[in-house]
């Protein structure tokens, strides 16, 4: 009886893992999605992964719209893009701008309407837009709780609303949000941020499960840290900027290579990416397995990264 169970196991591990290779194999040989033409809207695209990933994009040959609250800085970039032809040897267009501030829901609103009027339709929205913060929760406002989240979660969410109807109507389109790693762990002196990634990530997933009807794919990318102004540019306690280049962002990942993962994300319609090293990875799976370990990590990173003011 334990022989004809112990030879049972070995077969059933082996079929799983051919299925698993199977799949695999069959996802990448399925035909990614064709981004020649097609209209992909940008926010963020005045720096950082946005503009790389409107590099990418537009040597794809995408008819791009771009979006930020700095017109100069975009027609910067939209220069940039222009200037050279790509290696590719395909069909490129001029960008189209579209300015307007992610915190301002009215702004928001206007905007999905001018984006729609560039070419009629939205084929892929990149959510890419974003800030973070640095603090302690004890001495952090409300205001700056609520601002992070206004920018982070509330606007992507506000520009997908406004822009989906056009998409179920086409029964067409593609949704992809730039999440964190922190939108599936929270590391301390982060709150605001990590909760509007958190957020970012549980509104995405249902939408996901809403649109499939309509084959509308949502991706949720998670990537760990980019050599990009993000810290730089965080908010703190009071709303101040942080202004400080930290040693994680400045030895993250390239822009460029995390904006052609974006772009293989898009072509293969993938659900959920993480885009991070092993170690962030498996603080992902320990969350999951073993949240006891998991919190006390979290306490002592806290407890050496800052003492208490009262101690
Ligand atoms: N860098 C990193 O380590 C990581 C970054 N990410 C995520 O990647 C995304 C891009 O960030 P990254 O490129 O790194 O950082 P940057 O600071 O370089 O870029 C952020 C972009 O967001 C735009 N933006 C900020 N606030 C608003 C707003 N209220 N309305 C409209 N646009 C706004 C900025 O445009 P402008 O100021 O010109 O308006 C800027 O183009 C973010 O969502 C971030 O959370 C995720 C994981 C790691
Ligand atoms: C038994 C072995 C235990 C090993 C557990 C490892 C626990 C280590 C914790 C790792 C934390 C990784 C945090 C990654 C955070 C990250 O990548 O964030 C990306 C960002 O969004 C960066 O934004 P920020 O403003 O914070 O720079």
């Amino acid at each position: 009886m334990e022989r004809v169970m112990g030879g049972g196991v070995l077969p059933l591990v082996l079929a799983g893992a051919g299925i698993l290779l199977l799949y695999r194999i069959i996802v990448r040989l399925r035909p990614g999605a064709a981004l020649q033409d097609a209209v992909v809207v940008i926010t963020g695209a005045s720096s950082g992964l946005g503009k790389e990933c409107a590099q990418v994009f537009h040597a794809a040959g995408a008819r791009l719209v771009l979006c930020g609250r700095d017109a100069a800085r975009l027609q910067q970039v939209v220069q940039e893009l222009t200037a050279s032809l790509p290696s590719s040897g395909r069909q490129t267009y001029t960008p189209s701008t579209v300015i307007f501030d992610l915190a301002d829901t009215d702004s928001v609103d206007r905007a999905a309407e001018e984006i729609l009027k560039c070419y009629g339709q939205v084929d892929v929205l990149i959510n890419n837009a974003g800030i973070s913060y640095r603090g302690n929760i004890l001495d952090t406002h409300i205001s700056v709780q609520r601002d992070v989240m206004e920018t982070n979660y509330f606007g992507p969410v506000a520009l997908t609303q406004a822009l989906l109807p056009s998409m179920v109507h086409r029964r067409s389109g593609h949704i992809v949000v730039i999440s964190s790693v922190q939108g599936k762990i929270a590391i301390p002196y982060r709150s605001a941020y990590a909760a509007s990634k958190h957020a970012t990530q549980a509104y995405f997933d249902c939408l996901r499960a809403e649109v499939e009807r309509y084959g509308i794919p949502v991706t949720v990318i998670s990537p760990g840290y980019i050599r990009t102004s993000l810290s730089v540019n965080a908010v703190t306690c009071d709303g101040s900027k942080y202004g400080v280049l930290d040693k994680t962002t400045e030895i993250g990942k390239d822009p460029r290579d995390v904006a052609h993962a974006v772009l293989k994300a898009v072509r293969q319609r993938s659900k959920d990416v993480v885009l991070a090293g092993p170690l962030p990875n498996l603080a992902i799976y320990l969350r999951t397995l073993w949240p006891v370990l998991f919190f006390k990590l979290m306490a002592s990173r806290a407890r050496k990264e800052q003492k208490p003011k009262d101690e």
